[in-house]
């Protein structure tokens, strides 16, 4: 037998209506075979069938003549007319190459004859077949065939009956679950639920709405829910409702305000949507209400700490731009400061580096912070380099501990000076220092090369305590040491004895020779007098040709002075020339003893000078003690 080769994609409800017709009850079952019987008596076969057939079996809902229940979908006959989807005549068998070979024609039932007509389903699905078998092959007339149809529409009508039914009761169980469930689902929902007339009438409202509201159910369903909806949000829920009416939403969802029972006010999100009719005609609308009062209370409590923070923000916003004003004017003027100070800063430097002194500063730690440039010309050390040093490194071992008392006393905040040498490149150098205690710890150094200053003052003294032309010490020196020598004695032991010298007849030496000459005799003479007093006393010259002689710690003051007088006298003897000429010279030298008895300088002088006239009176070249 050729197998019938069937679509894979076989409708599924067919199926399912197959499902269903296996289990009809046995008195449908009996109108059957009412029909199965006839029709074997009508064609005059031994067997007539209602097969029902699905992918893998047959079944027979009725079977005249034929014991089988059910036999394999591959061994039916009745596949091959529910493939053709129309009468299946099959005279002969034995000669029909689909079935020649099929066990039931070659043995078993010995089928030589079939014809079978599809029977469909109210959707047109072919369920099964009407079929009529019988062991001879015959003949089957077009009249026939139209009588098999008519026969199979019977047993479709009452196969449509039974689908009929058994769609009925599955669309009546189908909407008891659905509205067991809605009803469930209103009653139980955690959210509120209603259903709203179109005008507004609540129609019907779940338990969470009524204790939602406050009311009971019957008070909420004797009212509309404009009555109980905020008037600020009336206009815009109307508005909405209008719009779902009008098609141009299908849904729509909003924040409204009821007022309960007890007059307080709920905040609700109401979602509504249309129930239409299935004509298309609105029906009711269908609310669903969540209570968000609290979400609201926190939102309103949000908002109004939201203000709250952004009023203080504003605040502190305010009290920071004054802070940062503040801020800004103290940095502008110290960055005004800074560059004053910078200015300043170059300024002292430039004042410093032009000054010819040295200009620094050391910590407490006596390491230098500040050098002037003075330091680089005097000692080829620049600032970096000093920076690196302490005092002590500078100036060297030896000065630093000489000028450490100093540099203490500095330490502790007093301004010192003193005067010491340092080493510098163009060699050494009398300087000047004066420190003067910083503003904090340390402090500063100001040294001045005094080398040319010293040198010019002790000229200056020089000059002011003697006499150019002979260098001997003039009447300055001469009176000072005067009183000095005088301090020194006592009037217990008189030791010192004032020579008054004149050159005698030293004019006529000038008018005769001139005055270089002149200039010459005094040089000559001062010279002479200074070597006769060796170191027992002072030689000066007063004015002129006038010379002062003090001679001191003077044991036999009598026998001195006169052996200090003679040696002048003898040396001047010896003296024949000055300048290559010939001359004589001589002198008269008056004397005056001092014993410490209180004679003043003045009267001491008094007395050589009177001496010296009388020296002078007495024929010159001689000397005369007072
Ligand atoms: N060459 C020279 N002459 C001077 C200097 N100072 C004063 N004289 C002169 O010294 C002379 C002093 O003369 P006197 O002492 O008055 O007279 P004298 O000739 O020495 O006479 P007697 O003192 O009486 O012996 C004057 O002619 C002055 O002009 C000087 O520095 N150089």
């Amino acid at each position: 037998m050729i197998e019938p080769c069937r679509s894979a994609n076989e409708p599924l409800h067919q199926r399912a209506v197959v499902d269903s017709l296996l289990i009809l009850d046995k008195n449908a079952q009996g109108k059957l075979d009412r029909i199965t019987r006839l029709a074997a008596s009508y064609f005059g076969v031994p067997v007539a069938l209602v097969s029902l057939i699905d992918r893998e079996r047959q079944w027979f809902l009725s079977s005249f003549g034929l014991e089988v229940q059910e036999t394999s979908s591959k061994d039916s006959f009745c596949v091959h007319a529910i493939l053709q989807k129309d009468t299946l005549v099959v005279p002969d068998t034995a000669s029909d190459a689909r079935f020649s070979a099929h066990p039931q024609v070659t043995g078993g039932l010995g089928i030589g004859f079939y014809a079978g007509q599809p029977l469909l389903s109210l959707a047109g699905v072919p369920l099964g077949t009407l079929c009529i078998l019988d062991q001879q092959s015959r003949t089957f007339s077009a009249e026939q065939v139209a009588d098999l149809r008519d026969f199979a529409a019977i047993v479709e009508e009452y196969l449509h009956g039974i689908e009929r039914s058994i769609y009925t009761e599955s669309l009546k169980s189908d909407l008891e679950r659905t509205e067991a469930l809605f009803e469930q689902t209103f009653s139980q929902a955690a959210v509120g639920m209603a259903l709203v007339s179109l005008k507004g009438q609540w129609l019907r409202v779940n338990p969470r709405l009524c204790e939602m509201l406050g009311y009971s159910e019957q008070e909420l369903l004797e009212r509309t829910f404009q009555e109980i909806t905020h008037p600020d949000d009336l206009d815009k829920d109307l508005g909405v409702l209008r719009r779902l009416l009008a098609n141009e939403i299908s849904t729509c969802s909003m924040e409204k305000r009821y007022f309960r029972s007890d007059g307080a006010i709920v905040w609700v999100q109401l979602t509504v949507s249309l129930n239409r009719l299935p004509e298309g005609t609105h029906h009711h609308f269908i609310s669903v209400v969540v209570d968000i009062t609290e979400r609201k209370v926190a939102e309103n409590n949000l908002r109004t700490l939201q203000h709250e923070l952004e009023d203080r923000v504003i605040l502190r916003t305010q009290e920071l731009n004054v802070v940062v004003n503040k801020l800004n004017l103290e940095i502008e003027n110290r960055v005004s400061a800074q560059h004053q100070l910078n200015a300043e800063k170059e300024r002292l430097r430039a004042i410093t580096d032009n000054m010819p002194a040295l200009i620094s500063q050391v910590g407490p730690d006596e390491i230098y912070q500040f050098a002037n440039s003075a330091y680089q010309r005097w000692f080829g050390l620049d600032e970096a380099s000093l920076k690196k040093m302490t005092l002590r490194q500078f100036v060297g071992e030896s000065a630093y501990l000489e000028a450490k008392p100093m540099i203490e006393q500095a330490l502790q905040g007093k301004s010192v000076c003193f005067e010491h040498e340092l080493q510098a490149l163009s060699g050494k150098l009398l300087i000047h220092t004066t420190l003067v205690p910083g503003e904090t710890q340390g402090f500063y150094i100001l040294s001045m090369d005094i080398s040319e200053l010293k040198r010019l003052q002790r000229r200056l003294e020089y000059d002011a305590s003697h006499d150019m032309l002979t260098g001997l010490p003039n009447r300055r020196a001469f009176l000072s040491q005067l009183a000095l020598s005088m301090e020194e004695c006592t009037n217990t032991k008189p030791s010192m004895a004032l020579l008054f010298i004149d050159l005698d007849g030293f004019k006529q030496i000038n008018d005769t020779f001139g005055h270089d000459f002149g200039d010459a005799v005094l040089k000559t003479f001062a010279k002479l007098l200074n070597g006769c007093i060796r170191n027992q006393g002072f030689v000066a010259r007063l004015a002129g040709d006038e010379f002062t002689a003090i001679l001191w710690h003077l044991t036999e003051p009598q026998a001195e002075v006169e052996r200090y007088c003679k040696e002048i006298f003898m040396q001047l003897a010896e003296l024949h020339s000055i300048a290559e000429r010939q001359i004589t010279i001589s002198v008269s030298i008056g004397v005056a003893m001092y014993s410490g008895d209180g004679t003043t300088a003045k009267e001491l002088l008094r007395q050589a000078d009177t001496a010296m006239y009388r020296a002078k009176l007495a024929g010159k070249g001689r000397y005369f003690i007072y």
